[in-house]
């Protein structure tokens, strides 16, 4: 792990805290030219492309009568999968849905003499999910996407997922995309699988948003096309900073660093701390763990592109030194951990005190694990079900309401110069108003 020491006064122009501030850029340049061929691929020539990178990337045979996973298979699924886990699945189910509950926003209306504004929130009617599933399955991000787009109220949840060497999909995902009520799954994934729900293909439909983590040929997929549906956010490699000060417990630490780390290579481990002697017992726990991972290989060469130690004044710095991060994950190891939180500004989740340890988030605790990556933290949120809903505004006005507004509205035509607009409040002012529309009202 690199060690980097920001005791100083120009700590915020250190060329290696830029380099982290700047990861999700550097990723884009080299990827971008790839993924983008992929998507004109598969808009000109659909199913034939889908499938042809389905064989180059993933080694599988898919056809227009395979690609979607049929109703027995997610039966035999639930065969396979130990009651335990679906114990588990359920509980998180359960208490994703509660959390997510919290989040549903009404219509309103608000009135005034002879007029009558609002806005109506309506669910999407489709949403794609995005559920990776090259480098490890994930059955928890079925759950964190599709739950919220139900509470949403959207009728057709579609799930992608990579079938990868075999046409099997992890039965975890079948039963987690069940009980979290995902109604139709294809097994296809990467750049090529976000495009094909972008435009729709011959065998797999198009959705009006996608939503979901995934690696960078996903994330650059969604980002490219933006536009021809809507996303929620760029999520791609999992990313986790940690605040710590002498009462944090080095090997505790390590572990968090290496829970991400282990995700991907392009995952970002951050240590901020301003306690020397913390920081290096942290950094021998981690190499001594290391060696112990089955995904050793992975999480080392995360660790290698991006593990980062950065040393602080105080913690007030090291909270000043997330804020530049914009960490997805944000775990504060300190004594008194709810003291910085108005300190912090930016991380897409904030995990407060020594048992709070990210992997508890990522599968049962509640909040939303879909969460901005590569510093988009300074802008975007975690996924919720304000993704899965659009509003529209209501304006009503009676006769009377009418005159109340109708001279500025015409003095303001005419200073923009647009005559159909003056012309459309001055041919009601001239009284031929619809009385008897207006009676009805
Ligand atoms: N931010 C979040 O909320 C969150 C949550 C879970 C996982 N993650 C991240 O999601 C990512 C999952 O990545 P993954 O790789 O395991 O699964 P993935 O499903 O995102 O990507 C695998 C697919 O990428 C495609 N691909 C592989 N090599 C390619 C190439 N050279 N060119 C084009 N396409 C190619 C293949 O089709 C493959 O099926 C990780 O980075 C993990 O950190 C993020
Ligand atoms: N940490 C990931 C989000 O960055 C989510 C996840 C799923 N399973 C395990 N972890
Ligand atoms: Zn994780």
């Amino acid at each position: 792990m690199k060690r980097v020491d920001l005791r100083k006064d120009d700590w915020q122009k250190d060329p290696e805290l830029s380099r982290i501030k700047n990861r999700g850029q550097g990723l884009e340049s080299k990827y971008a030219s790839s993924v983008l061929e992929i998507i004109e691929n598969v808009k000109k020539y659909g199913d034939t492309a889908v499938f042809g990178y389905a064989k180059k990337f993933d080694r599988v045979d898919l056809t227009p009568e395979n690609v979607k996973v049929s109703e027995e298979e997610i039966e035999e699924a639930f065969q396979k999968v130990e009651p335990k886990v679906i114990d588990a699945i359920k509980f998180a189910v359960d208490r994703v849905r509660k959390f997510h509950e919290k989040q549903l926003e009404n219509s309103y209306f608000v009135t005034e003499p002879g007029i009558v504004l609002g806005q109506k929130v309506t669910p999407l009617e489709s949403a794609g999910i995005y559920v990776p599933g090259g480098k490890a399955s994930y059955p928890s991000s079925v759950i964190m996407n599709a739950v919220p787009a139900k509470v949403a109220g959207v009728e057709k949840v579609v799930m992608i997922t990579p079938a990868i060497g075999t046409l099997e999909v992890n039965p975890y995902s079948l039963v987690a995309a069940k009980l979290s009520g995902v109604d139709e799954i294809y097994r296809v994934g990467g750049a090529h699988g976000i495009a094909a729900i972008a435009y729709g293909t011959e065998s797999i439909p198009k959705v009006d948003k996608i939503v979901g983590p995934g690696n960078i040929y996903v994330a650059l997929a969604k980002k490219f096309l933006f536009g021809t549906v809507d996303i929620d956010m760029v999520a791609g490699p999992s990313e986790i900073l940690v605040i710590a000060d002498e009462t944090a417990n080095p090997e505790w630490v390590a572990t968090d660093l290496l829970s991400q780390a282990e995700h991907d290579e392009l995952a970002g481990a951050f240590l901020v701390t301003h306690d020397e002697k913390l920081a290096e017992e942290v950094v021998d726990a981690l190499y001594k763990k290391l060696e112990t991972l089955k995904r050793k290989e992975i999480a080392e060469k995360s660790i290698e592109n991006f593990g980062t130690v950065f040393l602080t004044k105080d913690v007030y710095h090291s909270c000043q030194v997330a804020n530049e991060v914009a960490p997805e994950h944000l775990e504060v190891a300190t004594k008194e951990p709810f003291a910085l939180l108005d300190l912090i500004k930016h991380a897409g989740a904030i995990f407060l005190g020594h048992h709070t340890c990210e992997s508890l988030g990522d599968y049962v605790l509640g909040p939303n694990h879909v969460l901005p990556t590569g510093g988009s933290a300074r802008f975007f949120s975690p996924l919720g079900v304000y993704d899965f809903v659009k509003r529209s505004s209501i304006l009503y006005v009676s006769k009377e309401g009418f005159k109340r507004v109708s001279e500025h509205a015409r003095n303001l035509a005419e200073c923009e110069g647009l005559e159909a607009h003056r012309l459309a409040v001055e041919v009601r002012e001239a009284i031929k108003i619809p009385i008897k529309l207006e009676e009805k009202v």
